[in-house]
């Protein structure tokens, strides 16, 4: 198992705001990463710190083996997309393109031609005249295009529609499995990707709450809905990240694994059991009071 990146007690702290608190994972090679949580989690100043556009406070990160603060080397091999990526004034797509493909070693300019054409782009129009899909849709090309060793989208697809959200989707795992490489994909649209990412990142409140690989996950927790009694009666022992009532019928979301017996418990009582789906997961943990998993 060959780790590119490795953070230890990642620490960015703006003024009186602890952005990131004492983080620390690792991101193995050719793998498809999902980096969660919801607004101001922390994301973006992790993903800005792994591409040295951000000193960190403490701790200490490696990627590819070195810190990439000012190291070419390593900033050659990633391909960073975020959604407020800024362009000259006068760049037009064909020169977003042609800079992008002067940049990365790996570039490969048919898997350009054809997403270009996908998204129907205008290469002689201006940037800044771009709506914000089409804006999207160049951001995904190049990071497709790149086929960089380290690719991160950080929010990629605003103002995409489902259509073109397919269309990338699609084309990350084709051309990921022809040429494999790493992938970080940070995003709100959690289901539509789930099936997507083999390993989940999820940070709340600057600190990782999850990290795990995505198989791992159907064990992570449940929602029960029955009578009051019949569940108060199951989930004694059980940690709870959230319960509702509504008339006779309480619903709650239990932290897994769930024994064989209770699950024979839970057939017997013919109560309604649901595995929840990752973004239920992240939703339902990132919005507990305390944010914490026990
Ligand atoms: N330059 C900055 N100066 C001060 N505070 C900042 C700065 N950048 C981020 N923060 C704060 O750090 C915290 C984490 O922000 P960050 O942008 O990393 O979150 P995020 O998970 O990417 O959120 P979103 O999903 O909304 O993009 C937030 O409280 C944010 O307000």
């Amino acid at each position: 198992m060959h780790n590119i990146v490795e953070v230890k007690g990642l620490t960015k702290k703006y003024s009186d705001v602890t952005a990131v608190n004492q983080v620390e994972f690792q991101i193995e090679k050719d793998k498809i990463y999902g980096l969660l949580g919801k607004n101001g989690a922390g994301k973006t100043t992790i993903m800005q710190m792994l591409t040295g556009q951000i000193f960190p406070s403490h701790g200490e990160i490696k990627v590819f083996g070195e810190s990439p603060i000012e190291n070419q080397v390593v900033l050659n091999q990633i391909c960073f997309i975020k959604e407020s990526q800024k362009y000259p004034d006068v760049f037009r797509v064909i020169d977003v393109i042609e800079t992008a493909a002067s940049i990365f070693p790996n570039w490969d300019q048919e898997v350009a031609d054809q997403l270009l054409e996908e998204f129907r782009l205008p290469l002689k129009k201006r940037m800044k005249k771009l709506s914000r899909g089409m804006f999207s849709s160049v951001g995904i090309t190049i990071g497709l295009a790149s086929r960089a060793p380290l690719t991160i989208f950080d929010e990629p697809y605003l103002g995409l529609d489902a259509v073109a959200r397919n269309l990338f989707y699609n084309y990350l795992l084709e051309d990921y499995s022809a040429h494999p490489r790493t992938v970080i994909l940070s995003t709100h649209l959690i289901d539509e990707v789930s099936k997507l990412l083999e390993h989940v990142i999820v940070i709340d409140q600057g600190e990782v709450l999850i990290d795990e690989e995505t198989d791992q996950l159907h064990d992570y927790g449940y929602t029960l809905t029955g009578t009051k009694k019949q569940i108060e009666s199951l989930i004694k022992e059980k940690n709870i990240i959230t319960k509702s009532t509504l008339g006779t019928l309480t619903s709650v979301t239990i932290k897994g694994p769930l024994s064989k017996k209770e699950k024979e418990q839970i057939q017997e009582l013919n109560l309604d059991l649901h595995t929840l789906s990752l973004q239920q997961l992240v939703v339902s943990l990132t919005s507990r009071k305390d944010g914490e998993l026990k």
